[in-house]
C-alpha cells in the first residue's frame, strides 16, 4: 500500500525529480573536482616543481567547492516542489478520512488522532521525507562524482575500492527489509503493550479490589517478553547494519592502503593515489553516514507515518442492537435512540446496552425501572449531558449535544429531582429558561395550569426576592416545574422532578406539562405516573420493553412485579 502510493507520487512529480537530479548533477561535479584537482595539484605541480600549476588546480578544486555550494541552493528550492505536495497530499487525506469517520459516527467526539495527523504527523513526514531526499540523493551524485573521478585518474583505482564497497552496500541493503519488519513487529507489539497497560491502569481500583492482579500481569507480561524480545533482535540487525557500513566506507580505504605497493609499481602516481584517497575519506565517507543516520532514523519514522495514513482507518464495530426500535413509529422522531450502549467508565458494566427507541412528537412517555437500573442515565444522554459509548442519540433529528455556550438548550429542558432556585425575582426564576421577555399573559397562564397563583402570593408576587433556603424542596420543584411550563424547548425530560409533591399535586403538574405544545418525557416516581402516559418504558437490566400501561403487564413480568407489588400509589422505585 504504501509502496504504491509512493511509486504515484514519484511519478506525478517527474519534473521537480528532474530539476533536482540537474542540481545534484553540478553537486557532484564539485565531488569530483575535488579528489582531481588535488591528484593534478601534486603529480602536475608540487612534485613536478611547478608549484603555480599545482595552487592552479588547487584553486579548481576551489571553485568546485563554491560550485557546490551554489547547486546545493538550487537542491533546496528544487526540494520545496518535491516535499511541500506530499505534505498537502497527506493533510488532504487525514481531511478525508477525519470527515468520513465524523460522517459513518455523527455522535462521536472528534478523533484526537486526526488533529495528531493534520498537524504532527504531517509534519513529521514532510520533514522526514525531505532529509532522505537530500541525504540520498547527496550520497548517489557524490558516489558517482567520486568513482567517475577515480575512473579518470586510473580505472585500475577501481578494481581496488568497488569490491569492498559494493560488498558493503549490498550487505547494508540486504538488513533494511528484516530490520523493517522487526521496527514494525516492535511497533505493534508497543502499541499493544501501551493500551493493555493503559486499560489496567484505568481500573486498578477494581483489579486491587477483585485481586486481578496476578490476571492482568500475565496478560501484561507476554507483551513485555515480546517487545524485550524484539528490542534485542533491533539491537543484532543494527549491529550488523554498523558492520556493513563500516565495510563500505573504511574497507576501500584500507584495501587502498594495503594495495599501495601494487599499485605504484604499475605506474599511479602518488598524486592519482592522494586524490583516490581524498575521495573515499572527504566525500564518500561523510556522504555514507549521514545516508546511514537518515534511513536509520527519518527513514523508520517516515515508514510508520506514511503507514498510518495509508491504512484505511477500521470501519466502525457493528451496532449492537437489542431487535427492532423500541416504540417504532413513522420518520420525523421527537427524540430517539439508535442502538445506544453506554458505561461509565471503559471498564464498567454497561448500564444501557444497545437501546433503541424513537420517542413520537408530542408523545408523552413515562420510564420505570427499579433503582439504579439507567433511567437517569437515559434521560442524560437524551439531554446531550452524557456521550453514547457506542450510538446515536438524536433530538428533532440532530445528535443530542450540551448547548453551545453553556446557556439553555432551545431543544430540550431537562428537570433533575434537585429543583434548581436561585436568588433572584421570582418572575426570573420562572423565565429563565425563557430566550426573551416573557409576557405578563404568559406568565399568568402558565402560573393557572401548574396552579403556582397560592404559592406566588405567599412568596410575595412576581417581583418579591427569593431566598432558595426558606423554600420546602416540594416548593422549589414547584417554581422548578413553571419554568419547564414556560421553556419554549420541544422537548421536556423530567427526571422525577415531581418526587416531593403529593401524589394529587404531581398530576395536576404533569398533565399540564403534557398538556403543553411538545413532547413529555418522565422519570415515573409512582406508577400512577406511568398509567397516565401515552407509553412506557420498563427498563429491566440491559433489556427494554415499550408499550402502554394497559399491555405491558402481558410483555413485562418486571412491570407486572412493580404494578403488583407497590400498587397503584407507591413508588416505581423505592429509594
Ligand atoms: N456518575 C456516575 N459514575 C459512575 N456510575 C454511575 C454514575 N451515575 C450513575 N452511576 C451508576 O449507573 C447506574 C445507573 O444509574 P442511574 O442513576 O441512571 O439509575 P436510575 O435508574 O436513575 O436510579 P434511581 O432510580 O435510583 O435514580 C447505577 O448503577 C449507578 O450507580
Amino acid at each position: 500500500m504504501v509502496a504504491q502510493d509512493a511509486r504515484r507520487f514519484l511519478r506525478s512529480r517527474v519534473r521537480p525529480l528532474a530539476a533536482l537530479a540537474l542540481w545534484s548533477l553540478l553537486e557532484s561535479a564539485h565531488t569530483f573536482l575535488g579528489g582531481y584537482g588535488v591528484a593534478r595539484a601534486l603529480d602536475d605541480g608540487f612534485l613536478a616543481g611547478r608549484a603555480a600549476t599545482g595552487a592552479a588546480w588547487l584553486a579548481a578544486a576551489g571553485v568546485g567547492a563554491l560550485l557546490g555550494g551554489f547547486a546545493l541552493r538550487g537542491v533546496f528550492a528544487g526540494l520545496a516542489d518535491l516535499v511541500e505536495p506530499l505534505r498537502d497530499g497527506l493533510v488532504r487525506r487525514a481531511v478525508r478520512q477525519a470527515l468520513a469517520a465524523a460522517v459513518a459516527d455523527p455522535a462521536k467526539a472528534a478523533d484526537a488522532r486526526a488533529v495528531s495527523r493534520l498537524t504532527q504527523q504531517t509534519e513529521m513526514a514532510r520533514d522526514s521525507f525531505a532529509g532522505l531526499v537530500l541525504t540520498a540523493r547527496s550520497f548517489v551524485f557524490t558516489a558517482v562524482g567520486a568513482l567517475v573521478g577515480m575512473a579518470a585518474l586510473a580505472p585500475v583505482l577501481l578494481l581496488v575500492v568497488l569490491p569492498p564497497l559494493l560488498l558493503g552496500l549490498a550487505a547494508f541493503l540486504a538488513t533494511l527489509r528484516p530490520m523493517a519488519a522487526v521496527q514494525r513487529e516492535s511497533l505493534d507489539t508497543e502499541e499493544a503493550l501501551a493500551s493493555r497497560v493503559g486499560e489496567a491502569a484505568g481500573a486498578l481500583r477494581d483489579i486491587t479490589a477483585c485481586g486481578g492482579g496476578a490476571a492482568v500481569a500475565a496478560r501484561v507480561e507476554p507483551l513485555i517478553a515480546a517487545q524485550e524480545r524484539l528490542a534485542g533482535r533491533l539491537a543484532g540487525w543494527g549491529a550488523v547494519r554498523t558492520v556493513a557500513l563500516g565495510l563500505a566506507g573504511r574497507a576501500p580505504v584500507v584495501a587502498l592502503l594495503a594495495a599501495t605497493p601494487w599499485l605504484l609499481g604499475r605506474g599511479i602516481t602518488a598524486g592519482a593515489l592522494a586524490g583516490a584517497v581524498t575521495y573515499l575519506v572527504q566525500s564518500l565517507l561523510p556522504a555514507l553516514d549521514t545516508l546511514m543516520a537518515a534511513l536509520g532514523s527519518a527513514g523508520t519514522r517516515l515508514l510508520v507515518v506514511l503507514e498510518r495514513f495509508c491504512t484505511p482507518p477500521a470501519p466502525a464495530p457493528p451496532r449492537p442492537t437489542t431487535g427492532p426500535a423500541v416504540g417504532d413509529g413513522p420518520a420525523g422522531a421527537a427524540a430517539e435512540l439508535r442502538g445506544v450502549t453506554f458505561a461509565y467508565g471503559p471498564h464498567a458494566h454497561p448500564v444501557l446496552q444497545g437501546l433503541d427507541l424513537r420517542v413520537r412528537p408530542g408523545e408523552h412517555l413515562a420510564v420505570v425501572g427499579p433503582s439504579g437500573i439507567g433511567k437517569s442515565t437515559l434521560t442524560a444522554l437524551l439531554a446531550g449531558l452524557l456521550t453514547p459509548d457506542r450510538g446515536v442519540v438524536l433530538v428533532a433529528g440532530a445528535p443530542a449535544r450540551p448547548a453551545a455556550g453553556g446557556g439553555p438548550d432551545p431543544r430540550r429542558t431537562l428537570l433533575p429531582q434537585q429543583a434548581y432556585v436561585f436568588t433572584a425575582s421570582v418572575r426570573d426564576n420562572l423565565t429563565h429558561l425563557c430566550p426573551g421577555p416573557v409576557s405578563g399573559a404568559r406568565l399568568d397562564a402558565a402560573v393557572a395550569a401548574l396552579r403556582l397563583g397560592d404559592l406566588i402570593t405567599r412568596l410575595g408576587g412576581y417581583d418579591a426576592v427569593l431566598d432558595p433556603l426558606r423554600l420546602s424542596q416540594g416548593e422549589r420543584q414547584l417554581l422548578a416545574l413553571g419554568a419547564a411550563h414556560l421553556s419554549p424547548a420541544p422537548l421536556l425530560l423530567l427526571d422525577e422532578a415531581t418526587c416531593h409533591l403529593d401524589p394529587e399535586a404531581e398530576e395536576h403538574a404533569e398533565r399540564a406539562l403534557a398538556a403543553r405544545p411538545g413532547t413529555l418525557v418522565v422519570v415515573a416516581h409512582r406508577i400512577s405516573s406511568a398509567a397516565r402516559a401515552d407509553r412506557v418504558l420498563v427498563l429491566d437490566g440491559t433489556r427494554a420493553v415499550c408499550g402502554t400501561h394497559d399491555e405491558l403487564p402481558a410483555r413485562s413480568a418486571l412491570y407486572r412485579d412493580l404494578v403488583g407489588m407497590w400498587g397503584e400509589e407507591q413508588p416505581v422505585a423505592p429509594a
